[in-house]
């Protein structure tokens, strides 16, 4: 029964009532989420709608079919504009690639495009399953292969199976020619957006020599301090904190926003570009960083939430329940793919 009555035009489409789980919009049945979700009937009739204190979200609401409101299509922007703000929450998915081909051969790589081995390529694909339940919205890679392919291969995985679309932001005729024009096409697809200032630093006269040669000719120490300090950059090359310049005023120019605005990140790139980004976001100090070591596939998540960074580790795996404990939204939203695809 009706207990809340709703009768609101929104173009040519009407919600009359939200009794019990469904209401009408048209000729259409939708089923109701919860208390502040928003109301979206196609991107013509999109909008905010309450009744009472009751605030609905319906999504598609095509022709002769039923639409579903769905949670996972957005859900780091479940709430009303004044939740959202209130909640200020998003995910943030960090993932090194998987194994290149010159991590095999251990020689450095920098920013030499390297594809990755068969190893690695199943190193994404498990990455993805580790992350599989955790929404995604915006998709970072750096300009090289071996992080583009991984970032592709761990969405393969996602429960929500999403369409990863590159945009094409180079230019404003690219901008243009790649403009998707379908509303429901922008909703099942996940934008990625490739920048050059994620890729791995620059080791200079370094790149394509072998690791352990090196240090056996220059010695351990120096090769690790070229390596892993702070300041000291390799001949030629950048040192950490010059990958750094460019890498975190990324992040915070562009990432950064994303996340502000209730949406969730993931970013594939480098040891050396994410290990500068973990710095920035565990605030490690220039001693710190030295020890830091990223493997090659494994997901880290952070939880943004009233403008900090909160490090909640590495998701498991698929299997494992942990990952839903992070946050209650991640719970509820973990609840609500369950109960749609079921
Ligand atoms: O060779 C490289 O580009 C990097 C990452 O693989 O090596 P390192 O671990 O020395 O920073």
């Amino acid at each position: 029964m009706a207990n809340t009555m709703l009768h609101q035009t929104v173009g040519t489409l009407q919600l009359l009532s939200d009794s019990g789980t469904h209401c009408k919009v048209g000729n259409n049945s939708v089923r109701l989420l919860p208390k502040g979700f928003k109301v979206e009937v196609g991107f013509s009739e999109r909008g905010t709608y309450s009744s009472g204190q009751r605030k609905f979200r319906v999504i598609q609401a095509s022709a002769s079919q039923t639409s579903v409101a769905d949670p996972v299509l957005s859900p780091s922007n479940n709430g009303t504009h004044e939740s959202r703000k209130k909640s200020n929450e998003a995910a943030l998915i960090l993932i090194r690639h998987g194994e290149s081909l010159w991590n095999e051969k251990n020689l450095f790589t920098g920013c030499v495009d390297v594809p990755l081995t068969k190893k690695g390529v199943e190193e994404a694909i498990e990455a993805g399953k580790r992350i599989s339940n955790i929404p995604v919205d915006m998709i970072y890679t750096s300009a090289l292969i071996r992080a583009q392919m991984t970032a592709m291969l761990a969405m393969t995985q996602h429960r929500r199976k999403k369409v990863p679309i590159i945009m094409h932001d180079e230019s404003e005729q690219a901008r243009a020619w790649s403009q998707i024009y379908s509303e429901d096409t922008i909703k099942q697809s996940i934008p990625v957006i490739a920048a050059w200032q994620l890729n791995e630093r620059m080791y200079g006269e370094l790149q394509g020599l072998n690791k352990q040669e090196t240090a056996d000719r220059f010695g351990k120490e120096k090769v690790h301090e070229w390596r892993r300090s702070y300041d000291i950059p390799p001949p030629n090359g950048e040192s950490l904190e010059m990958c750094a310049q460019r890498a975190v005023a990324y992040f915070k120019d562009n990432i950064e926003p994303q996340l502000l605005s209730g949406k969730n990140v993931m970013i594939a790139a480098h040891g050396n570009s994410l290990r500068s980004i973990i710095m920035y976001l565990d605030k490690l100090t220039s001693q710190e960083v030295i020890s830091l070591e990223l493997s090659t596939g494994i997901p880290m998540l952070y939880i943004f939430k009233e403008g900090k960074f909160i490090r909640r580790g590495s998701p498991v795996a698929p299997t494992e329940a942990g990952v839903y404990a992070y946050t209650r939204r991640l719970a509820q939203y973990r609840q609500k793919l369950d109960e749609m695809l079921h």
